[in-house]
């Protein structure tokens, strides 16, 4: 299919737009939140208006929304597409197999108090591709009510060909642990390695191309709010991830002017998988402008913020993306990233403290090791401490930071990020039942002494 893809140039004016190239050879449009346009065929776009009576190029004019028509500017995500074929040209969407998805509300299980590890997912069966390949974790509130998160897992060895997947549940924030994927979108090629997130909002079509020989990492689903950049307060007007470093598609469309290949949408619609068999390529836009865009974002890019005096900062400073609730302050679901920083705190425990959190906490790991946890937290695998369970620094961890010099030291050997949502994590019955799930996590907080001496 797509033999007759077209190539993206970007339109509208410099001031508006920056079109880069990035080491992956990709063109991109930088900046978080703008109002992008791109064409890939010049004319494409229409000036001026949305819905000319007749769109340029004999293109169909469609609007994608993701926020509500009403909701205030600044929420508001919407984007205008101009495609070969409309997407409401399809037949009937019928039922297909779940295999590992499940979606909120989560009752398969009862939730637990109890601290959960797991290692890496399996390797895949051979054939398998990113929608089959995706194993839900658990998850909390509700799809249909647009709220909560799920967290998924991926293993995959083999590309989507001739189905595309769209997720009219939630957005989806993709984290690589291993394997690049190129992201071919309704918007354009997104190319994400690990070390790098990708995000696909609510209801956009797309398809995953492995760039490896195998796939693996993690997936946000989230149901509420869109992601943000968090407030910055009194940090001020630069810090954290910068705005420009988020990177959108130029427009490329799919379309084999000769014979159109069918192609199954793959709908993630109120937790179950539907499919319907199109006729041609739904990558087939050949311009659009909006905000409700795909972007890629590189996590080494990260401005880290941290003490320069004492203590050890909650780890909200490390908030790369956040899912507002309507309680300012609190989100749904928090995207945290543990990158490469310096150390320098006097008379500080330097590691993660010891904490109950009343938020729920899934952690990840996309390389190296946690400062936080000797061993057993590794790359592909990830830990649940739910909403109020103790945890913090494992007994290694404790006694060796307690006990450390402390010179300035560079945390550079790791890149792990966290999931933080306001509800627990209930864990699906196969989280629960699986092989890699790990026994025995509570003893990492074991043989830890008493040293009260009054
Ligand atoms: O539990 C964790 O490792 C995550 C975490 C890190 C940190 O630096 C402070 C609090 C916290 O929950
Ligand atoms: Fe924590």
């Amino acid at each position: 299919m797509g033999s007759g893809t077209g190539t993206g140039t970007e339109s509208g004016t410099a001031a508006q737009e920056q079109a880069r190239k990035t080491a992956d050879g990709l063109s991109y449009l930088s900046g978080f939140g703008n109002e992008h346009s791109s064409e890939a065929v010049p004319g494409a776009l229409p000036l001026g208006r949305n819905s000319p009576q007749r769109a340029p190029l004999g293109l169909y004019a469609e609007q994608l929304s993701g926020t509500a028509f009403t909701e205030p500017r600044a929420h508001n995500r919407r984007s205008w597409l101009y495609r070969i074929r409309p997407s409401a040209a399809h037949p009937r969407f019928v039922r297909t197999g779940n295999g590992g998805l499940r979606s909120a509300p989560f009752t398969e299980t009862v939730p637990d108090p109890n601290r959960m590890r797991w290692n890496p997912l399996p390797d895949p069966p051979a054939g398998t591709d990113f929608v089959d390949g995706l194993w839900t974790l658990g998850g909390n509130g509700d799809a249909t009510q647009r709220s909560g998160m799920a967290v998924h897992l991926y293993a995959a060895d083999t590309s989507m060909t001739d189905r595309v997947f769209c997720d009219s549940d939630g957005e989806l924030l993709i984290v690589p642990e291993r394997g690049g994927l190129l992201l071919r979108t309704e918007f354009g090629l997104l190319g994400v390695e690990p070390g790098h997130v990708a995000l696909i909002p609510r209801g956009v079509r797309f398809r995953v191309v492995l760039l490896g020989p195998t796939a693996r990492g993690y997936v946000c689903e989230n149901y509420g709010q869109p992601f943000t950049l968090p407030e910055l307060g009194p940090i001020g007007a630069n810090g954290l991830a910068n705005p420009r470093d988020f990177m959108a598609p130029v427009a490329a469309y799919e379309e084999d002017a000769a014979v159109d290949a069918p192609v199954e949408v793959v709908n993630k619609y109120c937790g179950n998988l539907w499919a319907a068999r199109y006729d041609h390529s739904p990558l087939d836009v050949v311009a659009w402008h909006g905000n409700h865009v795909p972007y890629v974002y590189d996590l080494h890019r990260f401005n880290v913020i941290g003490t320069i005096s004492y203590d050890h900062p909650d780890p909200s400073v490390f908030t790369v993306l956040t899912s507002p609730s309507d309680t300012p302050g609190l989100a749904g679901v928090d995207f945290v990233v543990f990158a490469p920083r310096w150390l320098v705190g006097e008379d500080t425990f330097r590691p993660p403290y010891f904490h109950r959190n009343v938020m729920s906490e899934y952690m990840g790991l996309i390389e190296g090791a946690y400062d936080a946890k000797a061993e057993g937290f590794v790359p592909g695998g990830g830990s649940l401490h739910n909403m109020m369970s103790a945890h913090g620094p494992d007994r290694e961890t404790f006694e060796r930071a307690s006990s450390a010099e402390l010179k300035p030291q560079k945390i550079d050997d790791g890149l792990a990020f966290m999931f933080e949502t306001r509800w627990p994590v209930i864990p699906t019955g196969q989280a629960l039942a699986a092989g890699h799930l790990q026994s025995g996590y509570d003893d990492v907080w074991q043989g830890l002494q008493r040293r009260f001496r009054p």
